[in-house]
């Protein structure tokens, strides 16, 4: 029987391998982690992590050939594969601080593979990481192995929060890229052979190990290319009297385009794109390509200005003013059907209205009231780290002007404004005539996510700002940014 240990057990690691387990019951599954807590979760009836779908697939392996457990060097050590899957997160001080991966937790599950493994082992890089990494790697593992072989694969994962189960059920390809050697090309085989239980074989790409790397961070810079193009597209469509969903529907209907990923939004968010092209850009600079990082950069840029235009249009419409007024905030994760708030604009449009000094009523279905305060708290980048070493930073007067509320009624009461800033479907459906009745006038709605119906909205009374959308008599005239 194939043994396959995963170390981490986060976003990636919990849904990937309860997956494998589910399509292959001859292998066995064991999602390593030392973070107790997570693992205790994944080991009870509420999982750590809230995915359609995940709760029925590990059910159904769990016990039987999936495990989960904080018995890290146990299980390394009686695997045959070993995917890592752990925290890559931006470096906050030092060489690349910033910008560069900071490789420390990956280092040291490779130190401790070393340490720990008895017999050959096909070590696989789950987690995204910058380019030559398999060759640092390589290099730990070799130098402290004490004779073991080791094999390096690059097998970056490309599924989506809130779509993880149907992603990895379906996935559009499995990248696999190894070394070009003979055990090169075995240990490729061998972990191609785990993914065609149920993928076909045309979807699953073998390269070098190189490209495998690259090709992660090259589809997350051009995906969130995409999403900076139409947001840029949305501050043109409000100056001008265009719509951004007329003009992103007309040039996605282009073939060559294609209609997916060009809804305009308050800016992207979620652990891995900023992440991911800050370290593109890093590793540009460091190869001495300085304009091809610039262009890179750019994508960071306005989704920075995507985000500070949304908090200005609150304020500057609200009178120039903010301070004191009540602001419901509807949505906190950083897009729908997911509870991750990581990198969500939620975190900084909350900031930028605390800073003018607004009284927040926070409504989310799926985040909890702690980990919105943790985030609103939270440094930049500090939240990618194993939570028992995330620094807590937790800000008492921050405290005092945000509540979390349980539904969105409850979060407009008595609001001045109200802000959407997560496409939930609840919020499409929400009986509006009703929060307006109970709102300061003239009340106001701001759609980060155009999920809602302006039209109908100005008709009850709201004045309303929807991204990218020809503006209310209200808003125009009013400075758009900074
Ligand atoms: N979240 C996504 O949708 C996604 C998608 C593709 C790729 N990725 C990449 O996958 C990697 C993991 O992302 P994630 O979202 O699962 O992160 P996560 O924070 O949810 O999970 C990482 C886990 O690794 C554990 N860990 C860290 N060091 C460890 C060690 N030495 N031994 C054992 N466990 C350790 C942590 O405790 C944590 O539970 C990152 O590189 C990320 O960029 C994420
Ligand atoms: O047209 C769009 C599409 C997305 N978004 C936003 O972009 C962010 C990211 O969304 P999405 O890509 O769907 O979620 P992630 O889970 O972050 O997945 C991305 O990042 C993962 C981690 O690397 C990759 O594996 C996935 O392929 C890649 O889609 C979210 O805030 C979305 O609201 C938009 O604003 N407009």
């Amino acid at each position: 029987m194939v043994k396959i240990c995963c170390i981490g057990a986060g976003y990636v690691g919990g849904p990937t391998m309860a997956v494998i387990a589910l399509k292959c019951p001859s292998v066995q599954v064991a999602v390593v982690d030392i973070a107790q807590k997570r693992i205790e979760a994944w080991n009870s009836d509420k999982l750590p992590i809230y995915e359609p779908g995940l709760d029925d697939v590990v059910k159904q392996c769990r016990g039987k050939n999936l495990f989960f457990s904080t018995e890290v060097e146990k299980h390394v050590a009686e695997a045959d594969i070993v995917f890592v899957s752990v925290n890559t997160p931006t470096k906050t001080t030092g060489l690349g601080a910033g910008k560069a991966a900071d490789l420390t937790y990956w280092e040291s599950a490779a130190r401790m593979i070393a340490d720990v493994s008895k017999s050959s082992k096909i070590v696989v890089e789950k987690s995204t990481v910058p380019v030559k990494t398999a060759e640092a790697i390589e290099k730990i593992l070799t130098h402290n192995s004490k004779g073991i072989k080791f094999q390096i694969l690059s097998n970056p994962e490309f599924l989506a929060e809130g779509t993880a189960i149907q992603d990895l059920f379906n996935p559009d390809r499995v990248l696999i890229g190894g070394r070009e050697t003979p055990e090169g090309q075995d240990a490729i085989k061998a972990l191609k052979d785990v993914y065609a239980q149920w993928v076909p074989e045309d979807r699953i790409l073998t390269t070098n190990l190189w490209s495998a790397e690259l090709s992660k961070l090259a589809a997350n810079a051009f995906l969130a290319q995409r999403i900076s193009s139409v947001n840029a597209m949305s501050a043109l469509c409000e100056a001008t009297g265009a719509n951004v969903i007329e003009v992103s529907y007309a040039v996605g209907k282009d073939t060559r385009i294609g209609p997916k990923f060009l809804n305009a939004s308050v800016g992207f968010g979620g652990s891995c794109f900023q992440k991911d092209i800050l370290n593109l850009v890093y590793i540009c600079e460091c190869n001495g390509l300085p304009e091809v990082a610039e262009y890179w950069k750019q994508v960071i840029k306005i989704n920075d200005y995507q985000k500070n235009r949304f908090v200005n249009r609150v304020v500057a419409s609200m009178f120039n003013t903010v301070a004191k007024k009540k602001i419901a905030i509807l949505g906190f994760a950083f897009k729908k059907d997911t509870g991750d708030t990581r990198e969500t604009p939620a975190i900084d449009v909350c900031k930028g209205l605390l800073g003018d000094k607004a009284e927040l009523s926070i409504y989310d279905p799926q985040v909890t009231e702690d980990q919105i305060h943790k985030d609103l708290a939270l440094s930049k980048f500090d939240w990618d780290h194993p939570l028992h070493l995330q620094p807590m930073s937790a800000s008492s007067s921050t405290e005092k002007q945000v509540t979390v509320v349980g539904d969105a009624y409850e979060a407009a009461k008595g609001a001045h404004g109200l802000c959407i800033m997560t496409e939930w479907d609840e919020f499409k459906t929400l009986d509006y005539k009703k929060i307006f009745d109970n709102m300061q006038k003239p009340a106001f709605i701001f759609d980060g996510r155009n999920v809602v119906n302006a039209d109908e909205l100005r008709e009850i009374g709201f004045i309303v700002f929807s991204i990218g959308k020809p503006l209310d008599a209200w808003l125009k005239d009013m400075p758009a940014v900074a």
